[in-house]
């Protein structure tokens, strides 16, 4: 990644420069593509390592979105663990043709679907979202973000999210609970808090 550019940078400009990151999530071992000017382009990322682990995943078929999917990790965890369909959503060109092409390889072609934000139908709605959101986008940014995506959630839908304590964890659940979105810590690890997100 070239100094100017962000891992949420549209359409990065960087080298492609492909590498493989092997995890193991929903009782299965994975390995996927990843290229420079993603996040985390050479580890899966301790937050959503902490996410995956956690967190609940889905044991059956639903509508699932993950929120700012990187090449995928947790869009492929979620279309293993469920079943279901996955809506994997991102600002930045290069992690959409990662994460689609990872689903292709492993299977989930026909049940992840990979879109810019501007590209997701306006009435889908989701039985859950999962994100490890993009805290360096900037606090107003990002509960612009968490505003405009959380109304999404069907009536008794939940969000996972995952965000480091010392960069707002504890301070973004109390923002959401203001918000009409009561967050709970649904578990702390390395470092991180999983909080369970519900439409009140
Ligand atoms: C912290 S990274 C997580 C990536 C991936 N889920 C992972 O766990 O490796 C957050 C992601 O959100 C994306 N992002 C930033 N702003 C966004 C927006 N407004 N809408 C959707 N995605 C966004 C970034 O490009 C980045 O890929």
């Amino acid at each position: 990644m070239t100094e100017a550019e962000h891992y949420f940078t549209q359409a990065p400009a960087s080298e492609h420069r492909e590498r493989t990151i092997e995890f193991s999530a929903a009782g299965r071992d994975f390995a996927l593509t990843t290229s420079q000017g993603v996040f985390s382009s050479s580890r899966l990322d301790p937050g959503t390592a902490v996410l995956l682990r956690k967190a609940p995943l889905p044991g059956r078929p639903g509508a699932y979105l993950d929120l700012g999917c990187g090449y995928g990790p947790v869009t492929m965890a979620l279309a293993e663990s469920s079943g279901g369909e996955v809506t994997a959503v991102d600002v930045n060109e290069r992690a959409r043709q990662l994460t689609a092409d990872n689903a292709h390889r492993l299977g989930f072609g026909d049940r992840v679907r990979v879109y810019a934000p501007e590209e997701v139908p306006p009435g889908q709605r989701f039985d859950e979202i999962w994100s490890n959101p993009p805290i360096r986008v900037g606090k107003e940014a990002l509960h612009e973000l968490l505003l405009e995506w959380l109304p999404r959630l069907k009536p008794d839908g939940v969000a996972w999210l995952v965000v480091a304590r010392h960069k707002g964890g504890d301070s973004l659940a109390g923002w959401l609970a203001g918000q009409g979105f009561p967050a709970e810590k649904h578990a702390s690890q390395k470092g991180y808090r999983v909080l369970r997100v519900v439409c009140a």
